[in-house]
């Protein structure tokens, strides 16, 4: 432990030991385009000592260390750890870790409490008690470790969290990511009116305590392996004008990542409309304060204007898609096909406990869902989105929000190893897979076994949960591995 009381981390010296070389063998999956699923069958992946993918070879993983002479015939074969998937049972396959664009960290004791309240009262009758509780770092450790914990186990790689105002417990945050091995972003959450007394900060402590944060998270992981800080007002309702300049200037002086919420439901936007009567738009009060670039990650956006549309497509920002939350507490339906149509990267979000659950897969079917109720209302087929749309959101969609598509989001030369192993087979899993269904990949003609695997796929999205995640990689490094 430090001075601090925090614990003490060696981003480095969680890495790899003495093997400099590592070899994954099995089906690989992803979407590295909007819809597209692309699947390299029974290959073998090499991964080096920092976790980058060095090469990809299908069809090759009967034979892994010839893949792997072809690649260096100069290294040596005793220092090269192979690892197989059961090879035998074709419905086990690696795809990207998920990213969770919106989460809060603290809510996450609330998922499922929100009864038939709307933003504004969920906000003063459920949030604000139970983040206030965070001064109590025994409270934050705990929740926080299982948070990370239950998000890990469901495949998030990576979160973009909201913490509290409380500048112990989201440095805390940041420690527990690092230790456990998740990406993250950490944001601690600044709010200097409209807050109840117990929970609320002055303007000069908030940036006092913004600075002795993001400090502490460049401590102790210098390069940016896995955490970063991000500049994170809550929501142009709770910060004063004065605030949301300072954060912004902050910004704009590293150009660090923002994070907040914006045009969440109307009674929210026609408040705040009133709060900062200069603006006509939520849009331009963040701009006119300098939070937007493309770092910034916008949260749910469900009622931008087409003004606002184009001003944030123009800037680059990201949205975060927060189907269940919208769901759950009322909030409405974001167009998704129209902000992608504009060119707007967009990611998914559980934002517990406005959403209910920390599982980005269970997201992504609710993005598919919500987008047939707007189809429903609008007539307009084009705003469905399929389940490869869904799952792009939820890994590249993500990166691409996070502005880390060159490090995750898909299986590519020179990106990290940053993914999951599902297995469909998994027993207890709630998942009925029936001989019939299962691709294979020698005997049938590809064709045929992409489209039994797609069938696997959409089954995956709908049925499965993370008893059929097995294995769990951020950075090249096993973070989780279930050994049922
Ligand atoms: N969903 C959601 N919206 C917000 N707007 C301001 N704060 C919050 C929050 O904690 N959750
Ligand atoms: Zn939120």
């Amino acid at each position: 432990m430090t001075q601090d009381g925090f614990f003490e981390t060696d981003v480095k010296s969680a890495g790899l030991s003495d093997i400099n070389f590592t070899v994954y063998c099995g089906t690989l999956a992803h979407t590295p385009k909007l819809g597209v699923l692309e699947v390299i069958p029974n290959a073998v992946v090499g991964v080096d000592q920092d976790g980058i993918i060095v090469f990809i070879t299908p069809n090759a993983a009967d034979d892994p260390l010839k893949a792997v002479s072809a690649y260096d015939p100069t290294l040596s074969l005793t220092q090269v750890d192979v690892i197989n998937t059961d090879l035998q049972n074709e419905s086990c396959f690696w795809f990207p870790g998920f990213f969770d664009t919106h989460i809060h960290a603290p809510q996450f004791s609330n998922n499922g409490i929100f009864g038939n309240s709307t933003l504004l009262d969920w906000l003063e009758k459920y949030t604000f008690p139970l983040e206030s509780s965070f001064k109590d770092l025994s409270i934050a450790k705990e929740h926080y470790e299982r948070v990370i914990d239950r998000t890990l186990s469901n495949g998030t790689t990576c979160a973009s969290y909201y913490a509290t105002i409380h500048p112990l417990a989201s440095k805390l945050l940041a420690e527990i990511a690092l230790k456990k091995g998740q990406r993250a972003f950490i944001g601690k959450v600044c709010m200097d009116k409209n807050s109840p007394d117990h929970y609320i900060e002055t303007a000069d402590e908030c940036k006092q305590a913004t600075l002795d944060v993001i400090d502490h998270i460049e401590k102790i992981d210098p390069e940016m392996e896995l955490i970063a800080p991000i500049i994170t007002p809550r929501f142009a309702g709770s910060c004063t004008s004065e605030l949301l300049k300072w954060l912004g200037d902050l910004r704009e002086s590293k150009n660090y990542h923002c994070q907040t919420h914006i045009n969440e439901t109307q009674v929210e936007i026609e408040w705040i409309l009133k709060q900062f009567p200069d603006y006509n738009t939520y849009t331009d009060i963040y701009n006119d304060h300098n939070l937007l670039s493309n770092k910034t990650i916008l949260g749910h956006g469900i009622h931008f204007t087409e003004y606002e549309k184009d001003l944030i497509s123009k800037i680059g920002c990201g949205v975060a898609h927060c189907p269940t939350s919208n769901s759950s507490i009322t909030s409405g339906e974001a167009r998704i096909r129209w902000l992608l149509d504009a060119g707007i990267n967009v990611g998914l979000g559980t934002d517990c406990s406005g959403g209910f659950t920390p599982s980005i897969l269970e997201v992504s079917k609710h993005a598919l869902l919500v987008s047939r109720h707007l189809v429903m209302g609008s007539k307009n087929e084009k705003e469905k989105l399929t389940v490869n749309e869904c799952l792009y959101l939820a890994t590249m969609g993500g990166a691409n929000v996070c502005k880390l598509q060159d490090k995750a989001g898909s299986f590519e030369i020179g990106k990290k190893w940053e993914c999951q192993l599902i297995d469909l087979d998994v027993q207890g899993s709630a998942l009925d897979i029936f001989d019939y269904q299962r691709p294979n990949w020698k005997e049938n003609d590809y064709v045929e076994a992409k489209s039994k695997f797609q069938n696997l796929i959409d089954k995956w999205v709908f049925n499965g949960d993370d008893r059929n995640v097995r294995k769990v990689y951020t950075n090249g490094r096993c973070v989780v591995n279930k050994e049922y």
